[in-house]
């Protein structure tokens, strides 16, 4: 049995500025966790923690697993980096193969089904930087599937992204799920926050308020999703468009 990670206290700053002020919360194991908030309450913030890229300015975190992945804000990826779409889902790969170590044919397996699950077998050749918003979006969310961690951590995955590439990707996040893993996932999607199993709403870098999709939201809500009951059932969406069964 996989324990919650405990977040107690936790507060983080970028030079003078808190970002995250003393944030007492749980994150259940297994789980979708849904951060949701106005621009600039810190849920990047609290997910760059999380991922031990931002050191924390007091409190602690705990039960946190050792492999997480880290699926980055589409903005954050340069569109002239010279890549394919597969080489971006092998560097999944990397922290176990090391970046300059052979994949073996276990993480090319990986590799692939990761791609078919995103619907991205087609374009495994072509460049990132040639794709579309949501094309790229979903690489970005296979690369962080192929790495098989307990702890998958997504910033904002639904921004900008057309309806096909949201599928996709709600799809991932639920198989994801049924495949053990913890996922936090950073967004200003009402349909995303519906189909999480735990919501934590950030302002100013405080938690207001955290609890399943549905329960009382304060009335700063950027979203507006939490007044809503559940949409869809434990495994809605599992699967993507047509083709993307595995
Ligand atoms: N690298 C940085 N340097 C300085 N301040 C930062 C940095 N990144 C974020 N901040 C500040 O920290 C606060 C929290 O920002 P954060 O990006 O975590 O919010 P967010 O909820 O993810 O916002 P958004 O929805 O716009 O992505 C904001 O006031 C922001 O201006």
């Amino acid at each position: 049995m996989v324990n919650a990670i405990e977040l107690s206290d936790v507060s983080c700053r970028y030079r003078r500025q808190l970002a995250l002020d003393h944030v007492t919360a749980t994150l259940p194991a297994g789980r979708v966790t849904a951060l949701v908030g106005p621009n600039g309450s810190g849920k990047s913030t609290l997910l760059a923690a999380l991922a031990g890229v931002l050191p924390l300015a007091g409190g602690q975190i705990r039960n946190l697993p050792e492999d997480i992945a880290f699926v980055v804000q589409r903005s954050a990826v340069p569109d002239s980096l010279p890549i394919t779409v597969r080489q971006t889902v092998e560097m999944g790969r990397w922290r176990r193969r090391g970046a300059w170590g052979r994949l073996r044919r276990e993480d090319h397996q990986i590799v692939d089904e990761a791609m078919a699950r995103l619907g991205l077998s087609e374009l495994a050749g072509r460049q990132l930087g040639t794709l579309s918003g949501g094309q790229r979006q979903r690489a970005l969310v296979a690369q962080g599937l192929a790495q098989r961690a307990a702890l998958i951590l997504l910033d904002e995955p639904l921004a900008s992204v057309d309806v096909r590439a949201s599928e996709y990707i709600a799809g991932a996040v639920q198989d994801a799920r049924a495949d053990g893993a913890t996922i936090v996932i950073a967004t200003h999607e009402r349909d995303q926050a519906r189909q999480a199993d735990h919501v934590l709403h950030l302002s100013r870098g405080a938690l207001l308020h955290e609890g399943p999709p549905g329960a009382a939201a304060g009335p700063s809500s950027a979203t507006g999703a939490m007044t809503a009951s559940r949409a869809s059932g434990e495994h809605a969406g599992r699967r993507g468009p047509a083709g993307a069964s595995r």
